[in-house]
Parts: C-alpha cells; structure tokens; sequence
C-alpha cells in the first residue's frame, strides 16, 4: 500500500501552485484592496490633504499598522482616506479595474466585490453614476486580464452601511442593477450596537424580490448577531459568521457537540466567509493556527476563505491559503473544497456556478495535482 503511493508527491501546495490555483473570492471589500501606489496618485489628483504617508511602500505599511489594533471600530477608521479617494467616476473605474486585473493575476476566478455606494457621493456623484463607474471598471478589469491570459468573472455587491439610515434605497438599487453586474446586497461596518434588524424593511423588500444577500454578522459580535442575521433577517450568507464557535463544544476525546445555531447553520448549509487575516487584526482570533477555519472545516462547515480587505490586511487570495497551508496542512484537495464550496455558494446562477465548478476549477486543480507526473 506505501510503496503504491511513495510517488505522489508532498502534499503541501508550493506557493506558486497556490497562485495558479482557480479560487473563488466571495468577500472583500472595492475601499479595502486599493494599491498603495493608486491611493497616492488619487490623493493628488483629487487634492486631498490628510495621507499619512504620500511613499506607496510607507502608505501599505501604515495601512497595514493602524489596521493592526484588535479592534473593529479602529481598524474600519481606515477607510475614511480610502474613502475619501474614492469620490470620481474616474476614479471608482480606474480602482475597480485594478481590483479586477490585481485578483485575476492571484488566480482568482470567480469574485464578488462589495462597496459602500453611499460612501461615494461626496463628489456630487448620484448612486447610478456610482454603479455604473464601478460596473465600467469590472468590466475593464476583466479585458485587461484576458489580454494578460488570466479569466476571471467579477460580480459586485452593494453594501449599505448599518449605522446609517439608507438601506432601503441602496436594496432598491441592488435590485435596479440586478442583471447589470450587481449580484447581491450587503450590510456591513461596526457590529456591537448595531443589530441587522433595524434594516429588516430591507432585507423584507429583497426576500420578494427574489434577490440575494448576505450580512456582515458573528465577527466582533457573537451568537445573538448570527441568529438575528439567519432567523429575523434571512440572509443567504454570513460574512464572516466566524463567532459560530461560540456554539461548538469541543470534548476532551476530541468529539464536537454542535448547540442549535451552529447545527442549522450546518444543516442549511449556510456559507461563511471566513476572512482569518482579517480576524487576527481585529481581535476574532489570535493566530491562524487557532483560526476557528480548522475546526470548521473539520466539522464540514460549508467554508469559504476571503480577502476582507487586501489593503489593510496586506492579503490576497493566496496568501491566506498560504497562512491556512502553513498552519493546518492543507492540501490542493482542500483548496479545492473551499473553492467549490465558495462557488456552490456565490449569487450568480446555478448553471453557470456548475459550469464553474466542472469546468474551471476541477479541471484546474487536476492540472495542478497531476503536475509531479511530469517533473
Ligand atoms: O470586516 C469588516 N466588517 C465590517 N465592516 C467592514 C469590514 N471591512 C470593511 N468594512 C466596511 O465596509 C465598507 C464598505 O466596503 C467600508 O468602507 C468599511 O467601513
Ligand atoms: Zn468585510
């Protein structure tokens, strides 16, 4: 039996097998994955004042520090000079195109890309214009990752932000740009004070509209935010939902008991975007070897690995695969299962998520799983 299988080769993906793996990228943030070097550039162009740092390599260090703080609150203070960038046609175009053409290089095939449109209006821009600027980007992006021979599909999803007051009209707009490039609703910002029920008037008009959309819920809050984002709000998918573990008991002998949330969260086979470098920045976990992406993964959580935000986590998709291979093991048959499952769970259609599936991404990994054969 060993000597049948002494050929197969270490079972730890290299990092450049990470790269060209197909991965399906379901959270992260448009105002969290600007490049350095763009950041500086708009700044100037727009004349805004307050960058702490104006070197692009000092600016990423920066971000990467302040965002650093264990807690939610300070790490999304960040985004006010992302935010403050981001206030042009011109620039939500040239940022999307990038956000596109940077994952499509990381061997991200599929990815769903959220943003606040509320945050964009400074400028005098109307949310329409805000869509349609950030829709024109995608659709760059994508073009210029063909001309460099990657593919990719991106999506995006409108964010409304939970502590203001706007999230019937930003679900409107989601539903109004539905076969435009918009897949899906989101709420996000900070969690503890800020329950997902008051926008139920939203998330109600959504549920007859036959939409989709996921909540931002369980990350610097627990159990009570997952309940209300599944059972008052119906959300499709938890973004993050990390704090599901709450509900997991782990016994001595190793055996899990799952309380009633985790059981149908796992039943339902609820997604949950999991973002662990994310999570070790605001507090939701001390390293990735306690990442709760071991035990729910064990436990066959419908899991899935994100970005959250490139920037302030200084992250791609293959850098957290690589924390996750360095710290459990894993293999290309595991990134596998999060990138199926992550399919399985995206807002697109379901031929063409199957058609994903079978045609891009297993036929992807079996390249990569059969490339010792050949060595
Ligand atoms: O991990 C997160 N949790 C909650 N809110 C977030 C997170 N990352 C970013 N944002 C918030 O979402 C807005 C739209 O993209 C960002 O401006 C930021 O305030
Ligand atoms: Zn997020």
């Amino acid at each position: 039996m060993t000597s049948q299988t002494s050929g197969t080769p270490a079972n730890s993906p290299a990092p450049d097998q990470i790269r060209r793996a197909p991965k399906v990228l379901l959270h992260d943030h448009l105002d969290g994955g600007l490049r350095p070097g763009t950041i500086v550039e708009l700044a100037d162009a727009c004349g805004y004042p307050r960058l702490p740092e104006t070197d692009p390599g000092k600016l990423g260090a920066w971000f990467g520090r302040a965002a650093d703080s264990g807690s939610l609150e300070r790490y999304l203070e960040t985004f006010s000079h992302t935010v403050a960038v981001l206030q042009t046609r011109d620039a939500l175009f040239r940022v999307a195109a990038e956000c596109a053409e940077d994952l499509a290089a990381d061997g991200v095939v599929y990815a769903e890309v959220r943003y606040a449109p509320e945050q964009h209006l400074a400028g005098g821009l109307s949310l329409e214009e805000v869509v349609e600027a950030v829709d024109a980007g995608f659709r760059e992006g994508e073009r210029r990752a063909r001309e460099n021979g990657h593919r990719i599909r991106v999506g995006a999803l409108l964010t409304a932000m939970r502590h203001a007051a706007r999230s019937l009209e930003i679900a409107e707009l989601a539903d109004r740009h539905r076969d435009l490039g918009v897949v899906g609703f989101d709420i996000a910002g900070a969690e503890a004070g800020h329950p997902p029920t008051r926008h139920l008037d939203a998330f109600e008009y959504l549920k007859r509209a036959n939409n989709h959309f996921t909540i931002h819920a369980g990350e610097a809050f627990g159990l009570p935010s997952i309940w209300q984002a599944l059972q008052w709000c119906g959300a499709d998918r938890l973004g993050h939902g990390v704090r599901i573990i709450d509900d997991i008991e782990v016994r001595a002998d190793g055996s899990a008991r799952l309380g009633r949330l985790a059981s149908y969260v796992r039943d339902k086979r609820i997604p949950l975007e999991l973002c662990p470098s994310s999570n070790l920045q605001t507090g939701a976990a001390s390293s990735y070897a306690d990442h709760p992406i071991g035990l729910l993964r064990k436990l066959n959580f419908r899991a899935t690995v994100n970005t959250d935000n490139r920037l302030m986590s200084h992250t791609s998709m293959s850098r957290e695969f690589e924390h996750l291979v360095d710290a459990f093991g894993y293999t290309l048959d595991d990134m596998q299962w999060f990138s199926v499952n992550a399919m399985k769970s995206a807002f697109i259609p379901f031929d063409e998520r199957l058609a994903m599936i079978n045609d891009v991404i297993k036929p992807g990994y079996a390249g990569l799983k059969s490339e010792w054969l050949f060595q």
